[in-house]
C-alpha cells in the first residue's frame, strides 16, 4: 500500500527533492542555533568580543533568511505537490469509474462514488506533502538533537530519553485507534452523499409525495451517524494531543531539575544549561510533527485504501487480449443458447436461440420483466452472457473490442439522459467532432428544428439539470438527432415513444422509421399498434420466447400475442 502510495510522486520528483531538501536544511539550521546561544553564552559573552558579537549575529541573521526562504518552498511547493499528487489520484479514480461495467453500477450508490472522488482524497494530499517529509525531518531533528545532548550531557540527555518509549507507545496505541475512526467517517460521509444524491435527483418524487420530513429525518440519521464517527476521531485525537502534552511537559521539569542538580554540583555549566533547554524546545518540533503525522496518516490511509478498493475492481466486462477491431456490423444477429442472469439466482434468459436478420426491424413484445430490455443489454455486451453466444456478422461479440461494437449500436430508450448544457452539446454527443452542419441536420431529420427555431436561445438553449426545462417528446427526439448523428448499423429501440402522446408519437414514428430504414433494428414496444410493420415479431415471456413471426401470422396463430393484441385494440 505505501509503495503504490510512492508511486504517484514519481511524475513530481523534482517538486519533491526541492521541498524535501529545503526542509532538511531548515531542520539542521535550526538545530545549530542552541550551540551558537552556548558559545555566546560560554566564550563570547565572558571574553567581551563584540566584533566576533556583530559578525556572528549578522550570520545568524543570514541563516535566518536563507531559512525564510527554504520555508517558502516547504510550504508552496510542498503543498503543490500535496495537490499534484491528489489531482492525478482523482483523475485515475475518475478514469477506473468509467470502466466499471453496469453490473458496478447496479450495486453502487452514486453518492458512494462521489464521496470516494471528494472527501476521501482531501486528506491524502496533505498527507502526501507532510507525511514522508515531516517524518523524516522529526526523526533526523530528534537523533540530531539526542546526540549533541548526549555529547555536551550523558546524564541529562538520558534523562529527557526516558520519555520517548512511553511517547512511541502512545503514538503506536492511537495510530491503530484513529485508523478505525477515520475508517468509519468516511464510510459515514458516502452514506451521507449518498442520501443528498438520492433526495436531490428525487425531489419531484419526494415534493410530489409531500415526503419532506422523512427525507429530513432519514437524512439527519446519516448525518448523526457521521458526526458520531468523527466526534470518536477527535476524542482520540484529544488524548493523544494531552498525552503528548504532559509526556513533554514532564520531560522539561525532569531536565529543569536534574539539570539545576547538575549545575550545582558543577558537572554543567550555565552555557550547557541553557543549550539543553533549547534542544528540548527542538525535541518538541518532531515530537508536534510526529502528531500531526498520528492525526493525517490514519486519515489518508483510510482515504487512500478506500480509493485503491475503487481500482482493484475487477471490471467484469474487458477485451479480450486477442480482441479484434469489429468490421461494419451490418450482418445478422444471432443468439445462440444464451443465458443469463443478473445475480446468482433465477436466470433472466435460459438457453434463448434467437435470429434477427440484417437490415431488417425485429419487435420485441410481451409482459413486463419479461426480459425484452435485457435482451437489448447483451448485444452491446453491458453485461455478458453466462453460457452461449452471441453473434454479428458471425463474429462472437466478446471475440470484438467494445469500442468497435458498441460505437456500432445506437440505443433510443424511453428514459432519455441528457447532460446539464446545451440543446447543441447535447446532440453533439452522440459524435463528438461532428460539425454543425452535421448536428442542424440530425435535429431535422429527428423532427427538431421546428421546435429549436421557436426557442429564442435555439439550439443554444440551456437545458437544465438532466433536461429538466424540456418535455417527454423533446427529449426523445434529442436522443433521436444524437443517434442519427452516430449513423450507427445496428440500432435498439427500447420504448422509445411510449411515454408520448399520440399526436407527438405519430410524430417520432416517423422519425424513427426514418431512422431505422436500411438498420438491422430491435424494437421493444408494448402498444401494439406501433410495432404493426416491423418485419418481425419475438414474443417474450418469463420462460423465453413464446412464439414468432409477422403481425399477421400472429395473430392469425391466436396464441399469445392474439391475446395481447385483442386486450389492446379493446381498450382503445
Ligand atoms: N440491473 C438489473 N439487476 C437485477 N435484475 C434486473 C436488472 N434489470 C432487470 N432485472 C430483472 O430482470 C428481469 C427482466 O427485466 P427486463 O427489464 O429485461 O424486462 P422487460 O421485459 O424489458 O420489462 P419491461 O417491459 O417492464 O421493460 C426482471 O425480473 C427484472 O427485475
Amino acid at each position: 500500500m505505501i509503495k503504490r502510495f510512492f508511486s504517484y510522486y514519481v511524475p513530481h520528483k523534482k517538486l519533491f527533492f526541492i521541498d524535501f531538501f529545503s526542509a532538511i536544511v531548515v531542520a539542521v539550521l535550526d538545530l545549530f542555533f542552541p550551540i551558537v546561544v552556548q558559545w555566546f553564552i560560554n566564550t563570547l559573552l565572558p571574553q567581551q568580543e563584540w566584533d566576533k558579537v556583530v559578525w556572528v549575529s549578522g550570520g545568524l541573521l543570514l541563516t535566518y533568511l536563507i531559512s525564510a526562504y527554504l520555508q517558502y518552498n516547504v510550504n508552496f511547493l510542498g503543498h503543490k505537490l500535496g495537490i499534484h499528487i491528489e489531482t492525478d489520484m482523482r483523475q485515475d479514480l475518475f478514469e477506473s469509474i468509467q470502466r466499471q461495467s453496469f453490473r458496478y453500477f447496479d450495486n453502487t450508490k452514486t453518492g458512494h462514488i462521489i464521496s470516494r472522488i471528494t472527501n476521501d482524497l482531501f486528506d491524502i494530499g496533505e498527507l502526501a506533502h507532510h507525511g514522508p517529509e515531516d517524518l523524516f525531518i522529526a526523526l533526523m531533528t530528534f537523533v540530531g538533537a539526542f546526540g549533541i545532548m548526549f555529547y555536551v550531557n550523558p546524564t541529562l540527555a538520558i534523562v529527557a530519553l526516558v520519555f520517548v518509549p512511553f511517547l512511541i507507545a502512545l503514538i503506536t496505541y492511537t495510530n491503530i485507534k484513529m485508523n478505525q475512526a477515520w475508517s468509519k467517517m468516511y464510510a459515514e460521509i458516502g452514506d451521507v452523499n449518498a442520501r443528498v444524491e438520492d433526495s436531490v435527483s428525487g425531489m419531484r418524487v419526494v415534493q410530489s409525495f409531500t415526503n419532506e420530513a422523512h427525507e429530513v429525518e432519514e437524512f439527519r440519521k446519516n448525518n448523526r451517524r457521521y458526526q458520531k464517527a468523527k466526534v470518536g476521531g477527535y476524542k482520540v485525537m484529544g488524548y493523544t494531543s494531552s498525552g503528548i502534552f504532559l509526556a513533554t511537559r514532564l520531560m522539561i521539569l525532569s531536565v529543569l531539575l536534574v539539570g539545576a542538580w547538575l549545575l550545582y554540583t558543577n558537572s554543567l555549566d550555565v552555557g550547557e544549561f541553557v543549550l539543553f533547554i533549547l534542544y528540548i524546545n527542538i525535541l518538541f518540533k518532531p515530537i508536534e510533527k510526529i502528531s500531526a503525522i498520528l492525526e493525517l496518516y490514519p486519515k489518508g490511509m483510510a482515504g487512500f485504501k478506500r480509493f485503491t478498493e475503487v481500482l482493484d475492481t475487477e471490471v467484469d466486462i474487458e477485451d479480450k487480449p486477442d480482441a479484434k477491431v469489429a468490421p461494419v456490423l451490418n450482418g445478422d444477429i444471432e443468439f445462440h443458447n444464451v443465458t443469463f442472469s443478473y445475480e446468482n439466482n433465477r436466470p433472466v434468459l435460459n438457453d434463448l436461440n434467437l435470429f434477427i436478420p440484417a437490415g431488417k426491424t425485429v419487435a420485441f413484445v410481451g409482459p413486463s420483466g419479461a426480459g425484452k430490455t435485457t435482451i437489448s443489454s447483451l448485444i452491446p455486451r453491458f453485461y455478458d452472457v453466462d453460457s452461449g453466444a452471441i453473434t454479428i456478422n458471425g463474429i462472437n461479440i466478446c471475440d470484438m473490442t467494445k469500442k468497435s461494437l458498441r460505437s456500432q449500436i445506437g440505443i433510443v430508450q424511453q428514459d432519455v439522459f441528457l447532460f446539464s448544457g446545451t440543446l447543441k452539446e447535447n446532440i453533439r454527443y452522440g459524435k463528438l467532432d461532428a460539425s454543425d452542419e452535421d448536428i442542424y441536420r440530425a435535429a431535422k431529420l429527428a423532427n427538431l428544428d421546428g421546435l429549436i427555431e421557436s426557442l429564442p436561445e435555439g439550439y443554444e438553449t440551456q437545458i437544465g439539470q438532466r433536461g429538466l426545462k424540456l418535455s417527454g417528446g423533446q427529449k426523445q427526439r434529442i436522443a433521436i438527432a444524437r443517434t442519427f448523428l452516430k449513423n450507427p448499423p445496428i440500432l435498439i429501440l427500447d420504448e422509445a415513444t411510449s411515454a408520448l402522446d399520440t399526436e407527438t408519437e405519430a410524430l417520432i414514428q416517423e422519425s424513427l422509421q426514418e431512422l431505422a430504414a436500411d438498420r438491422t433494428t430491435l424494437v421493444i414496444a408494448h402498444r401494439l399498434a406501433t410495432i404493426r410493420h416491423a418485419d418481425h415479431i419475438v414474443v417474450v415471456t418469463k420462460d423465453g420466447i413464446a412464439e414468432q413471426g409477422t403481425y399477421e401470422e400472429l395473430v392469425a396463430k391466436n396464441g399469445v400475442f392474439a391475446t395481447l393484441n385483442n386486450i389492446q385494440l379493446t381498450h382503445v
